[in-house]
């Protein structure tokens, strides 16, 4: 089956900022993608080309197996929401439910408006009346009820408080199982949205870090703790993506398999064992340097 979308060998310039160098991943029908990586990584600007938002510099890019610019036929399918999503100020929300309606070939009317009741979202106010987090809510719904084949997220939480975006991810989930399609969210919040993520693309200084499956990844790190030197033995001749020391212990968090021989080696040390989570590990993927210092926990 052709990808949803394909970028192969993309960069991005601006001037003399490279923002994406030289990179290839594909995205598959019906499965929730994780777009992750820190600030400045260059998640938007990969966004923004999909979205036909941005020509990349070099390189191919394919939505729906055709190039997005000025392609009504990708454009039709695809609904992009950003973390400040721009509405005209005299709009009110039920102008922009219409809007999404004539834009969104699988719009749903009666699931927009059972999400503004949800989210609690006056219909008749004004766009430059609502607060940040309406605003955000407004865009989640636009996002969901769109329906779109293709449905990016850029991180449409903002000032959104903790009961609403628990509300989204619930929504994305039901929605998603009763109609899927491809979702791209990219977010900070790893931990939140951990259990919505089947795919994790990450991002690190504009390059390709991890392109994974999300349960293989999450079975890929694992922490231990003990003492130094059973710590030392221990990690010698695994990939360590972060250490810290407190006294004579040590944790070592490795890429290994948490569930075969690495973890009777742990045993037959004495060492803890204890999981990682999706957010720590790319953490410390993300934030490593070379040459970095081993870190004192106390
Ligand atoms: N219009 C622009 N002109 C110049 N540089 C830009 C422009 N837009 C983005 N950049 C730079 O490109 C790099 C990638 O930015 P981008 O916004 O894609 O990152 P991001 O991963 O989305 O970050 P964040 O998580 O903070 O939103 C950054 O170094 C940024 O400063």
């Amino acid at each position: 089956m052709n990808p949803i979308v394909k970028l192969n060998k993309v960069t991005k310039k601006y001037g003399a900022v490279t923002a994406v160098q030289d990179i290839s991943f594909t995205m598959e029908s019906e499965k929730i993608y994780g777009l992750l990586g820190r600030n400045g990584a260059g998640k938007t600007t990969i966004m923004h080309m999909i979205a036909a938002q941005l020509f990349p510099t070099s390189g191919e890019l394919l939505v729906f197996g055709e190039a997005p610019y000025e392609n009504r036929h990708v454009l039709n399918r695809l609904c992009f929401v950003k973390e400040s999503q721009k509405y005209p100020e005299n709009y009110n929300v039920e102008d922009v439910l219409d809007i999404a309606g004539s834009l969104f070939e699988n719009w749903d009317r009666e699931y927009a408006l059972s999400l503004i009741d949800d989210f609690g979202l006056p219909l008749k106010r004004r766009i430059k009346k609502l607060s940040r987090g309406m605003l955000s809510a407004a865009g989640i719904v636009v996002g969901l009820a769109s329906r779109s084949p293709l449905t990016i997220f850029d991180e449409p939480y903002l000032g959104l408080d903790a009961v609403a975006r628990t509300l989204f991810y619930d929504r994305l989930l039901e929605d998603y199982a009763a109609h899927p399609r491809t979702v791209v969210l990219s977010t900070h919040l790893i931990d939140e949205v951990s259990r919505l993520l089947e795919h994790i693309i990450v991002i690190n200084n504009g390059r390709l870090l991890l392109d994974e499956d999300a349960d293989v990844l999450r079975g890929r790190a694992f922490q231990v703790v003990g003492p130094v030197g059973s710590i030392d033995a221990f990690a010698s001749d695994k990939e360590t993506i972060h250490r810290g020391t407190f006294g004579g212990f040590a944790t070592a968090t490795v890429m290994g398999n948490l569930y075969g021989k690495d973890r009777q080696q742990a045993e037959a040390l004495g060492l803890e064992i204890a999981p990682v989570s999706l957010q720590q590990m790319i953490v410390h993927l993300t934030g490593r340097k070379s040459g970095h210092k081993e870190e004192e926990l106390v």
